[in-house]
C-alpha cells in the first residue's frame, strides 16, 4: 500500500506508477544499468518494488560481507527458499517446511560430507568422469565433420547425464535423454515459477518436472551418497513416496541448472581463444589432476565472472523492521538484494571487464574472491567444490576427445534469467563448433 512512500531513515525509494509490478520490467530487462543508474541518483543503498516485493538493494560491495553476516533473527533466506519450494518445485508446505525449517541442520550436515568431503567428492567425479568419457566416445557427429554443431544443443544433456550419474549412479533412469528433456522443460521457465507466476500457465514445466519425480526415488543401486542419505532422512520424518520426491527433484534441478551452461559456456570460450586453447591443452598434455591446473581453473572464474547473475536475496525477519549496520531503516518483510554482477563488472576491479580472458586469475589468483556465482553466507551454495571439479573434468574430456573449432561469433547470454544463475545461451542461438575426433582416438 505504502510501498512508494519513504519514511525517516529508509533507503531512498525507486518511484514507480505500477505499484504491483514496481521496477520488475526495468530491473529484469537491464539490471546492471538499473542499479547503476539508479545508485547515482538514489545513493548506494536504495529500495525498489520489484514484482510486489520492496526490495532493497545494496549496491557497494563494502557493505556486502557484513550484510551476510547478520543472524537470522534480522535477515533470512527461509521464508524466501520456502516460497521458492512452493512455486518453482511443486512441493506442498509440509514437504517445503521439512525441507526449509525442521530438516535443515540434518540436510545442510548431509550437503556438507557428501558434496564437499573428500571420499564422496572423488567417488562422485570419477562417475562424472566414466560418464563424460562413454559419452563423447559415442557422440554422433554430422556428415561431413566439416558441418558445425550446435553446442549447447549438443553437449547439455551431456552434461547433465553426467551430473545424474555422478549423484545417482549410471544405471538410474535419470541418466537419460528423456530426463534431460524434462529437465529442460522445466527449467525452461524456472524463472517465471521462481518469480510466483502460477504454474497452471506453464504446463510444460510441471509435466516435466511430474517426468523427474516419477524417477528421482527409484533405487539408488549401490551409490551410498547424498540422495540416498536425504532418501533415508525422508522416509524417517515419513514423507510418502510423493513428497520425498518433490523433496529430491530440486536436488536434481540444482546439480545441472547452473553446471550446464558453465560447462558449455566455458568451452566455447576456450576454444574460441587460440591462446587460452594452447594453455589449457599444454596443462592437459602435463596429465596432472584437475584441481592442479591453473590455467583450466582461471578459464573456468572465468566464465562465471562473465555469465553468472545469481542474486543473493534475504528477508527482514522481524516484524518491526531492522536497522542495517550503515544505519538504514528497512520495514519487517522488506527484501535484501545483492547482486554480484555489479563487482564482476566493475573495471576498477577488471581490466576490460566486458572481455573473456582465460589467463585472467593466474597470476592475480586472489581476485576470484571478487567473483560470486554460488551466492553467500547461510544460502551459499553446498556444491560450488563439485560443481567447479565436474566443469573442469567436462574440459578435459572433451578436448581429449575432440579438437574443437569455433565457427563465427559468441551469442549473447540469455538475459531473461537474470539473477537466477549462471546464464545460458541466448533463444534461439547456439556456438555453433566444428568437432573432429583427435588422431588415436578415432573409433
Ligand atoms: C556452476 C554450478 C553451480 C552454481 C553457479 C550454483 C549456484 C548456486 C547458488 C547461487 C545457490 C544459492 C542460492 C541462494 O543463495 O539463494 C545454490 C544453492 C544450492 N546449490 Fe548450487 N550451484 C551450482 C552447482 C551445484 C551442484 C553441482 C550442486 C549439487 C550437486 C548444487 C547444489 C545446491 C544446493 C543443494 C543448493 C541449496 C542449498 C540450500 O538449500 O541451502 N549446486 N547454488
Amino acid at each position: 500500500m505504502y510501498q512508494n512512500h519513504r519514511r525517516p531513515n529508509e533507503p531512498a525509494i525507486v518511484f514507480s506508477f505500477i505499484l504491483n509490478l514496481g521496477s520488475a520490467i526495468s530491473f529484469g530487462s537491464d539490471p546492471l544499468t538499473f542499479l547503476r543508474e539508479n545508485k547515482k541518483k538514489l545513493g548506494s543503498t536504495f529500495c525498489a518494488v520489484i514484482a510486489g516485493n520492496r526490495t532493497v538493494f545494496i549496491n557497494d560491495p563494502e557493505d556486502w560481507k557484513g550484510i551476510l553476516r547478520l543472524p537470522k533473527s534480522m535477515l533470512s533466506f527461509d521464508d524466501i527458499g520456502k516460497e521458492v519450494l512452493v512455486s518453482s518445485f511443486y512441493m506442498n508446505a509440509r514437504t517445503a517446511d521439512a525441507v526449509q525449517f525442521e530438516g535443515a541442520k540434518v540436510l545442510h550436515g548431509q550437503f556438507v560430507k557428501y558434496l564437499q568431503g573428500r571420499d564422496s567428492m572423488s567417488a562422485m567425479t570419477g562417475r562424472a568422469q566414466d560418464s563424460f568419457e562413454a559419452q563423447l566416445s559415442q557422440l554422433r557427429l554430422p556428415c561431413p565433420p566439416s558441418d558445425p554443431v550446435p553446442l549447447f544443443s549438443t553437449l547439455s544433456s551431456v552434461v547433465f547425464k553426467a551430473t545424474m550419474s555422478s549423484l545417482f549412479g549410471p544405471d538410474h533412469p535419470l541418466v537419460s535423454e528423456s530426463s534431460y528433456e524434462d529437465f529442460a522443460a522445466h527449467d525452461a521457465n524456472f524463472p517465471f515459477l521462481a518469480g510466483g507466476a502460477p504454474s497452471f500457465l506453464f504446463p510444460s514445466s510441471s509435466s516435466g518436472s511430474a517426468g523427474l519425480r516419477s524417477k528421482v526415488v527409484s533405487s539408488v543401486g549401490d551409490v551410498k551418497g547424498l540422495m540416498d542419505a536425504r532418501d533415508s532422512y525422508f522416509k524417517e520424518i515419513n514423507l510418502s513416496p510423493s513428497d520425498r520426491a518433490a523433496a529430491q527433484a530440486v536436488i536434481v534441478w540444482a546439480s545441472a541448472a547452473n553446471t550446464v551452461p558453465t560447462a558449455v559456456w566455458t568451452l566455447a570460450h576456450i576454444a574460441s581463444s587460440p591462446s587460452s586453447l594452447s594453455s589449457v591443452r599444454r596443462e592437459l598434455s602435463a596429465l596432472s589432476a584437475v584441481d592442479d591446473m591453473p590455467y583450466l581453473d582461471s578459464c573456468v572464474h572465468e566464465t562465471f565472472r562473465l555469465k553468472s547473475s545469481s542474486m543473493t536475496v534475504r528477508k527482514v525477519t522481524s516484524p518491526v523492521g531492522v536497522t542495517l549496520p550503515g544505519g538504514a531503516r528497512l520495514r519487517g518483510g522488506d527484501r535484501v538484494a545483492i547482486f554480484p554482477p555489479l563487482q564482476h563488472m566493475d573495471p576498477r576491479n577488471f581490466e576490460e571487464p566486458e572481455t573473456w580472458k582465460g589467463g585472467r586469475f593466474v597470476d592475480e589468483p586472489g581476485k576470484k574472491n571478487l567473483v560470486m556465482p554460488f551466492g553467500g553466507g547461510a544460502s551459499k551454495c553446498p556444491g560450488r567444490l563439485f560443481a567447479l571439479r565436474e566443469v573442469k573434468v567436462f574440459i578435459r574430456a572433451v578436448l581429449t576427445e575432440f579438437d574443437v573449432e569455433v565457427v563465427g561469433e559468441l551469442p549473447e547470454f540469455d538475459k531473461t534469467r537474470v539473477g537466477l544463475g549462471i546464464n545460458g545461451v541466448e533463444k534461439g542461438k547456439d556456438v555453433m563448433c566444428r568437432l573432429r575426433r583427435r588422431v588415436g582416438k578415432r573409433e
